[in-house]
């Protein structure tokens, strides 16, 4: 019987993995895809905890791809602007993790999925004030805390500024969405506030929550959400490509909350949704795609943006699992 020695298996031909590549995507592929997400905006709720996100127009869809090879392609409503609200989440912890890199911000939150919703209390309660993971309200309220700022403003416009510099968009802070943010009382950020603070795990916890209300009202175009989303694609002269991979690691596991392991397997791009309806998929080491359209499914996530998303990954091969 044939031995294999550490030096046969070397010697073995290596297949070549390669990512699959971008297919030719052509202005009326990408018109036809979006016709039919379309048709799915309907099916979505608008969230009223929000007075004005409950204002959007359910129909908005807008959808844009950026490529490493500077080509960009978009369709729909590409004008709208709309806050991030949790697709901020990644970029909070890309930055942090530049800041003051992963030990640090490590020793306030967890890497682990959560089965619960987005603003779960329970989750926490269970976790004994360490939230789960950073794409998770309790998880991002956590990282506000420690963002670099005297206030709750200049918290968010280091952030603004840093990814705006890093990754040449045009990210306003939409303060007219604040007020909204801030008309109704939020009870869920509130008590996960109180508990990360009894737990230890945060200081100054009405500048800690004012904080992450700002971030989450940073706003763009989807030019803009692509742009940020480049960051998290190719080598970038400003992030360590370590912390690229744990950014895209934690969306893929936990991004789309409840949903992520089962989008993982159907589409499996590291994909992070927000409350807005914003939607933004990482193709590594080709592109990003960045999607709005304010209708939501039961989870928070954007109804017509999983849609399409789903589309252009089935039809363009673009699984990371290939
Ligand atoms: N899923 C989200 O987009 C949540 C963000 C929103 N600001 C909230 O705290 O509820």
């Amino acid at each position: 019987m044939a031995t294999f020695t550490v030096k046969d298996c070397r010697q073995l031909p290596t297949t070549n993995y390669q990512l699959p590549h971008l297919k030719p995507l052509t202005p009326a592929q990408l018109e036809t895809w979006v016709m039919q997400a379309r048709r799915h905006t309907q099916e979505g709720k608008l969230p009223n905890y929000i007075p004005l996100l409950a204002q959007a127009n359910p129909n908005w869809l807008a959808v844009q791809i950026q490529t490493v090879t500077e080509q960009s392609y978009n369709a729909g409503d590409t004008h709208c602007t709309f806050p991030l609200m949790s697709v901020v989440k990644p970029f909070i912890l890309l930055f942090l993790l530049q800041q003051l890199g992963a030990k640090v911000v490590f020793s306030h939150v967890g890497m682990k999925p959560s089965d619960l919703p987005f603003n779960s209390l329970t989750q926490l309660i269970a976790d004994e004030g360490f939230p789960r993971n950073t794409m998770i309200n309790s998880g991002a309220i956590a990282l506000c805390s420690i963002l670099p700022g005297i206030n709750a403003f200049s918290r968010c416009e280091n952030l603004r500024l840093w990814l705006n510099q890093t990754a040449g968009c045009q990210l306003t802070l939409d303060n007219q969405m604040l007020d909204s943010v801030r008309s109704l009382p939020n009870d869920r950020n509130l008590a996960i506030t109180r508990l990360l603070t009894k737990a230890g795990n945060i200081h100054s916890p009405e500048t800690t929550l004012d904080a992450y209300n700002h971030v989450c009202c940073l706003a763009g175009t989807v030019a803009d959400l692509a742009r940020i989303g480049m960051l998290l694609v190719q080598a970038h002269d400003a992030i360590a490509p370590q912390n690229r991979r744990i950014v895209n690691a934690t969306m893929t596991t936990c991004g789309l909350y409840q949903a992520s392991a089962r989008f993982a397997s159907e589409v499996g791009l590291p994909t992070k949704s927000g409350v807005s309806g914003a939607i933004l998929s990482i193709v590594p080491t080709q592109g990003a795609i960045a999607c709005y359209s304010p209708g939501l499914d039961e989870t928070g996530n954007s109804k017509a943006g999983i849609f399409l998303i789903q589309q252009l990954a089935q039809n363009l091969n673009l699984s990371i699992f290939g």
